[in-house]
């Protein structure tokens, strides 16, 4: 018999995007779809039980076991460095980590960098591979107002169409690395589980290959 799977979903902007991919993978789990706040749904003939938790939080179901697999973008699995399995890269929640600043500012400052992020581990590496000495104010969300209010010189954060930076009078500098979704495992359940966690990796990746192919 095929052992369940229990996925932890992000909720939020990659929620619904990729709960379609393993529907269309044959993964389905209709009441899903329905407007209610559970958080637990599953299809016991398919095998597959789905969490929704926050999208930062994914990486710790998975980690800990809660969860055999989930999605994370590559954001999150960069800052936080899960001891995980990365089986897949989904090709959605396509954005870029970028350093910007406010316009026409280009070399900001000979002092000590301030840099506002919600990411302090993916800052401090890629700065220190410049060899610049930074001091990294840690926010939560809104990062693109700190420059703009002088709480830091530049910001690192995500952009996909740039139109937060742009309607804040800020532009990117240098980028910083390429981000989209990534299909995660715990290391143990991928042992336990491995034929059914690899049809299901297969199944995504099907539905992946035909848009790619397009190119
Ligand atoms: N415009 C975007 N802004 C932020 N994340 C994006 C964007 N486009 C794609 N992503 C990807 O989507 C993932 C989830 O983003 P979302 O904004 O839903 O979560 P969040 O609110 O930042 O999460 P949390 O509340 O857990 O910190 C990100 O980790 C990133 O990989
Ligand atoms: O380039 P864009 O398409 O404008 O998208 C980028 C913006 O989206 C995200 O913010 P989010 O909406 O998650 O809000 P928060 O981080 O400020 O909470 C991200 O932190 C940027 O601010």
């Amino acid at each position: 018999m095929n052992k369940m799977i229990n996925v932890a979903l992000p909720k939020g902007r990659l929620g619904k995007k990729v709960y379609d991919m393993f529907e269309l993978a044959g993964y389905e789990c209709p009441a899903i779809k329905e407007d209610n706040r559970k958080l637990i749904f599953e299809n016991e003939e398919k095998g597959i039980r789905y969490f929704w938790v926050k999208p930062s939080d994914v990486t710790i179901y998975v980690e800990r076991g809660a969860a055999d697999i989930g999605i994370a973008g590559k954001d999150i699995l960069l800052e936080y460095e899960p001891d995980v399995f990365e089986l897949l890269d989904l090709g959605l929640g396509k954005c870029k980590m970028a350093v910007a600043a406010p316009e026409n500012i280009r070399e900001v400052t000979d002092r000590t960098l301030r840099v506002a992020t919600k990411f302090p581990n993916i800052t401090r590496d890629f700065y220190h591979k410049e060899s610049r000495d930074i001091d990294i104010i840690n926010l939560h969300g809104s990062i693109e107002l700190a420059p703009v209010v002088g709480l830091s010189d530049v910001i690192v954060d995500i952009v996909e169409t740039g139109k937060t930076l742009r309607e804040n009078h800020l532009e990117v500098i240098e980028d910083v690395v390429q981000i989209s979704a990534r299909l995660i495992a715990n290391k143990a359940s991928f042992r336990f589980k491995t034929a059914e966690i690899e049809s299901l990796r297969d199944a995504l990746a099907a539905q992946i290959a035909p848009k790619e192919a397009a190119k």
